[in-house]
């Protein structure tokens, strides 16, 4: 167990197991923590806000999304891609939260922050099919999820389609880390079970996803 000053008292961080090369971290964040995260990605919604995109297939997606740093992942008939402005109000994104920043350097151990924090919103039957990150520059750097409100099974697979999958149900405060061999792994949401946490008023499911996307 590692011990982490916070500030004002010392957390202690689970350690995580390892599920098919992704390393997951039941409870990272402290309920409080989760409370504050919140607050401050209320903030990068009011100037950034969600926006339910379409695939390059013209198929609208379930889950909402926007972005904080230096580029957001973005969707729309153009292709998938990562782009320094809001797609809708044209605005660089906001600053990536510094207790974000904070949970990447402790979970990877890296100097180097993320570019993207991608925030996905899932309400009421919201989901995401199985899928590769494979947008960014370099595979060498692991992309961070973390996890907020409702419970939402997780699929892990390998780096082919076709390989067999195993799921967990990620919580609230949940991290998961897919670096190494699992960086290219196929992953997805299937369902969310909606109202099963308080941490959101109305419901729902928010997912950070952290990523490394132009090197240097
Ligand atoms: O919502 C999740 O837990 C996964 C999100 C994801 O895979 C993505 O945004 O690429
Ligand atoms: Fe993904």
């Amino acid at each position: 167990m590692e011990a982490e000053k916070t500030g004002r008292t010392a957390v202690t961080r689970p350690e995580g197991v390892e599920i098919r090369g992704f390393r997951y971290f039941p409870g990272w964040l402290s309920p409080e923590e989760q409370t504050a995260l919140v607050e401050a990605l209320r903030g990068v919604a009011a100037e950034a806000p969600f926006v339910q995109p379409e695939t390059p297939g013209g198929r609208k997606m379930s889950v909402r999304m926007t972005s904080a740093g230096r580029l957001g992942w973005v969707t729309d008939r153009r292709g998938y891609r990562y782009e320094p402005c809001h797609p809708v109000t044209g605005r660089p994104w906001p600053p990536v939260p510094g207790m974000v920043l904070d949970l990447w350097r402790a979970v990877t151990g890296l100097v180097r922050a993320p570019d993207c924090c991608l925030v996905n919103f899932y309400g009421e039957g919201a989901k995401m099919g199985l899928h590769q990150d494979r947008d960014e520059g370099d595979f060498g750097f692991p992309v961070v999820s973390v996890s907020l409100g409702d419970e939402a099974l997780f699929r892990m697979g390998g780096t082919d389609r076709a390989d067999r999958t195993e799921s967990v149900w990620l919580k609230s405060g949940d991290v998961v880390v897919m670096g190494g061999a699992a960086r290219l792994a196929f992953h997805g949401i299937d369902r969310v079970r909606h109202g099963s946490s308080r941490l959101l008023p109305q419901g729902g499911r928010i997912n950070l996803t952290l990523r490394v996307v132009q090197v240097p």
